[in-house]
Order: structure tokens, then sequence, then C-alpha cells
């Protein structure tokens, strides 16, 4: 059975809130890091690739290349599941960014990317499934923020938390 929505919510949810939303890296020799466009430095001159000495701690943000403009679009920061129910725009194609999941970096890529990302996929999918079968969600009138550390989280009033009101479907 295809479920079209259902992996569209997914898609979009695990796009705009990746749960790791950064992974920290230590380079173990030199490197030339090219960028995807070049760079103006304070001098003026156009920047196409860094030098990166061996031993220098790099934080790779999952979610800002998630949630890239020049990738995405200007609405790139909005939460639009219906991305996925069509054909994904030439710049998502064109920007060929190394995730293992859709077009994105939320289970990483390479040699240490997420070797779970197929069963948290299946997961999300039955739980939801099951959920909203039976239950009906809604927020409640609280101002709720996302703080996205290296864990993103949900915050009210200062404390990791998100209430829900939660009806049974009879
Ligand atoms: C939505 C759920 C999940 C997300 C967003 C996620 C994301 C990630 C990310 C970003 C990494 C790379 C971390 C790094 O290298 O610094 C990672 C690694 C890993 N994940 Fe997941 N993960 C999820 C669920 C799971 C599940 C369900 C499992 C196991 C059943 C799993 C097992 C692993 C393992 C073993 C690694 C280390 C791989 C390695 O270093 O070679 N993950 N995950």
């Amino acid at each position: 059975m295809t479920l079209p929505l259902l992996d569209a919510v997914c898609k979009g949810t695990m796009r705009l809130y990746p749960p790791v939303t950064s992974v920290n890296r230590t380079t173990t020799c030199d490197t030339i890091l090219p960028v995807s466009v070049p760079i103006r430095s304070t001098e003026g001159t156009l920047v196409h690739e860094v030098h990166v000495p061996k031993g220098t701690d790099i934080v790779v943000s999952l979610l800002c290349a998630n949630t890239n403009k020049a990738i995405w679009g200007d609405d790139a920061e909005e939460w639009k599941p219906e991305r996925w129910l069509g054909d994904l725009p030439q710049s998502v194609v064109d920007a060929k960014l190394p995730g293992i999941y859709s077009n994105m970096m939320t289970f990483l890529g390479g040699s240490r990317a997420c070797i779970g990302f197929k069963f948290a996929e299946l997961e999300m999918k039955v739980v939801l499934a099951v959920l909203l079968e039976r239950f009906k969600f809604a927020l409640p009138q609280k101002d709720i923020r996302w703080q996205m550390t290296i864990v993103a989280s949900p915050v009210v009033d200062g404390k990791a938390q998100l209430p829900m009101n939660v009806e049974v479907i009879v």
C-alpha cells in the first residue's frame, strides 16, 4: 500500500525539524573544502575553496542544509509536505546534497550516515498510522518554541516539553 500523504508529511517534518540538527567533526589531515557558491572575502576577492588545517573542529549544520533558501526556495522555512507530492524543484535536484534520505541531510550521508534510517522511517509511519486512526491531536494555546540545539526539542516556559490535547475517536 502506498500512502503518499503520510510519506510527504514525514519528509516535510524531517526536513524542517531534523532531530539531530548538526554533527561535529575534527579533520585528521589538512583539507581543502570546496564551497558551493563563491564567497567574497574581507579583501574583496572571491573565495572558491577553504583551506582547513589538520585538527580543526568543524560543525556541520544539517538544519542549515535542509533549510537553505538557494536550494529549497524562499519558503524554505515553511512546513509544506506537498513539496513531496509532485516533482521536487530542479534546484533541489541540482544541489546533489549527499544525504541518504530524500535530498536532505537529516540522516547524514557518507560512510557514517545513520544506519537506522529505514527503521526510523518505518517506525514513524506505523506509529502515526496507528495513532491517527484512534486519536485526535490538537496543540494547546501555548507558546511552543523549537530549541534547535544539537538535539532539537520543543520548549514551553523554558522547559523541554510538548503539551498536546488528545481525544479518543469513537
Ligand atoms: C528520526 C530518527 C533518527 C535520526 C534523525 C537519526 C540521525 C542520525 C545522524 C544524523 C547520524 C550521524 C551522527 C554522526 O555521525 O555524528 C546517525 C548515526 C547513527 N544512527 Fe541514527 N537517526 C535516527 C534513528 C536511528 C535509529 C532508529 C537507529 C537504530 C535502530 C539509528 C542508529 C544509528 C547509528 C548506529 C549511527 C552511527 C553510525 C556510524 O557512526 O557509523 N538511528 N543517526
